[in-house]
């Protein structure tokens, strides 16, 4: 984020002529031939440093690195000077620099460690403590309903960091909920959305939290109108909505002209980013549907990543060598994308989750002094929960054309080990065997050998895995809520780190709103053909077409 161009470094220049010269060289069945160490040498175990126990193992050698590259990405790192733009973030500095603002998640999970000058950040243990009573009134019953009856039933109405967050994370801690209080999210602006939902709700045990940072945003205002409409239509007094609507934003006056008493307004700060904000009030549903004991656990092993981020040395520093892996990768093998691939149910929503969280932040292609980049930026984010992958997608991974990089991640331990574990014996058996086919693959001389002779020259062919391909292990424990929030807040560094060297700034998203601004004019010229004006032939081609096939 220091607004230089990441190719004038000259470790960028160094690792250029590394890669043309060096990479036909970079062959995994040669590096771990060469060096029967190579596992420990590339693979780093975290300890938590404070707070509850988190432990997990990064295995990063089946990458095509060497001690050299990576001594040279780490270079690059620091002519970056990742180390005092983090030391700058943690500080509270105005490192948003578009729209001058700090950018603190770091302060929502901070347990009196870091020293933070910025407005609101005193304000976080009260909000906390708001999170913490309202959560166990609801979860205890003692909040009631317009007719005294207790809660069963939240919706969160939010979009984007609104929502992702808190959804994947109830999903990633689903058995940690109370199974009697169900949970559903609206963010879709298709009147499908809240019209499903609504159609599983009671007016008179749900709790609708409109969750919006800016409180302006146009799916979830007009989600949380439907929705109070819905309940007013049975409620009848507008009275009853004090009971049934909280809302979770920075705008006091939008969330008050809503309807919604400020006693039920559960405030955050304009220095956390939508894609930043489970930690904040925007996690109310997590608290609600985990309990805000393991809400805190989740915030306390995010914190320990913190403060791994914070203190260790560049080597050492786990989101450093994420974020250098993905740098080699996307910057010198031109990969375009990056998997994730966590062999967990419960983490079926982690490859969505950051989809947001790094592709909103690295997306860009102006550094943060307005030179227009000539490298790669940010990858494309995707993946699914494995096995269902292995079913589906992974065909084109082992033996597409494409380098796909991808990080495995599984629990050592299931919470549901059914069958004498047998699931999950079977399901880790897969998370070992994929990275060591699509790094080892199976060469021609072995599919001959296999098949014996007499076969077609494209049976032999089409058999053969190239290998070569890299990926990351990481295998924690079991999946708790203090592993998740140090497994989140990793990607969440790595992604600032990425964001340093490519000069950019990883916490605005101007690119959402070209699209909103067009919408908003066509909605006011879509009543009839002669209103539609302005757009080109092919805009004005579709909208003609709505015009005459619609039926309303
Ligand atoms: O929380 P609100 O303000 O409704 O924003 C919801 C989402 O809007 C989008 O346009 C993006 O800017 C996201 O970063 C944001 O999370």
């Amino acid at each position: 984020m220091s607004g230089n161009l990441a190719s004038e470094y000259p470790a960028w220049k160094k690792l250029q002529q590394i890669y043309s010269s060096d990479h036909s060289r970079l062959v995994l069945r040669d590096l771990f031939a060469q060096d029967p160490q190579r596992f420990s040498h590339f693979s780093k175990e975290y300890k938590s440093p404070s707070g509850p126990d988190v432990t997990f193992l990064l295995d990063y050698s089946k990458n095509l690195i060497t001690q050299p590259i990576v001594d040279d990405l780490l270079a690059l790192v620091r002519e970056a000077q990742v180390e005092t733009f983090r030391d700058k973030m943690f500080a509270g500095e105005h490192i948003n620099t578009s729209e001058d603002r700090a950018v603190l998640h770091v302060a929502l999970r901070n347990f009196g460690d870091f020293k933070i000058a910025e407005e609101g950040t005193d304000e976080v243990d009260g909000v906390l403590e708001h999170i913490k009573v309202f959560s166990n009134a609801v979860r205890s019953g003692e909040w009631k309903g317009y007719t005294g009856k207790t809660i069963n039933t939240i919706v969160n109405i939010g979009i984007g960091g609104s929502d992702l967050g808190p959804v994947m994370v109830t999903e990633a801690l689903k058995t940690y909920s109370k199974r009697d209080l169900t949970a559903h999210f609206v963010s879709n602006i298709d009147g499908t959305h809240i019209a499903e939902t609504l159609l599983l709700c009671n007016p008179e045990t749900t709790l609708f939290i409109i969750a919006s940072k800016t409180f302006t945003t146009q799916e979830t205002i007009t989600n949380a109108e439907t929705a109070r409409d819905w309940f007013l239509s049975t409620a009848g007094d507008k009275a009853h909505v004090a009971k049934h609507f909280v809302a979770l934003s920075t705008n006091t006056p939008a969330v008050t002209a809503f309807g919604i008493a400020q006693e039920n307004m559960f405030q955050f700060w304009d220095w956390v980013g939508g894609r930043y904000s489970l930690w904040s009030a925007i996690g109310l549903s997590i608290a609600l549907v985990i309990g805000y004991d393991n809400f805190e656990q989740l915030l306390k092993g995010a914190h320990g990543m913190d403060q791994h981020f914070l203190k260790t040395p560049l080597e050492d520093n786990l989101p450093v060598i994420l974020a250098i892996i993905g740098i080699w990768y996307n910057d010198f093998y031109g990969a375009q994308t990056h998997a994730l691939l966590p062999y967990d149910q419960y983490l079926h929503k982690f490859a969505d989750y950051f989809q947001q969280g790094d592709m909103e932040s690295n997306g860009k292609s102006v550094t943060k002094g307005g030179q227009r980049v000539d490298y790669q930026t940010g990858p494309i984010i995707w993946g699914a929960a494995g096995t269902n992958g292995q079913h589906s997608f992974y065909q084109l991974v082992h033996q597409g054309t494409k380098i796909i990089p991808a990080d495995f991640l599984a629990p050592a331990t299931t919470h549901n080990p059914i069958h004498n574990s047998k699931h999950h014996r079977i399901l880790l058996s897969n998370f070992f065997a994929q990275p060591e086919a699509l790094a080892f693959g199976k060469t021609e001389e072995e599919v001959r050998k296999e098949l014996g002779p007499g076969k077609t020259e494209a049976l032999y062919k089409s058999k053969v895995f190239e290998g070569n391909k890299p990926s990351n292990s990481l295998i924690f424990p079991k999946l708790t809520p203090a592993t998740l929030g140090a497994l989140i807040a990793l990607y969440e560094h790595k992604i600032f780190v990425q964001g340093v060297v490519w000069g950019i700034n990883s916490f605005d998203q101007m690119g959402v709103e070209l699209g909103k601004v067009l919408a908003k004019n066509i909605l006011a010229q879509l009543a009839a053909p002669e209103d539609v004006k302005g757009h080109d032939s092919s805009t004005t081609g579709l909208i003609h077409y709505y015009q005459k096939h619609r039926k309303e």
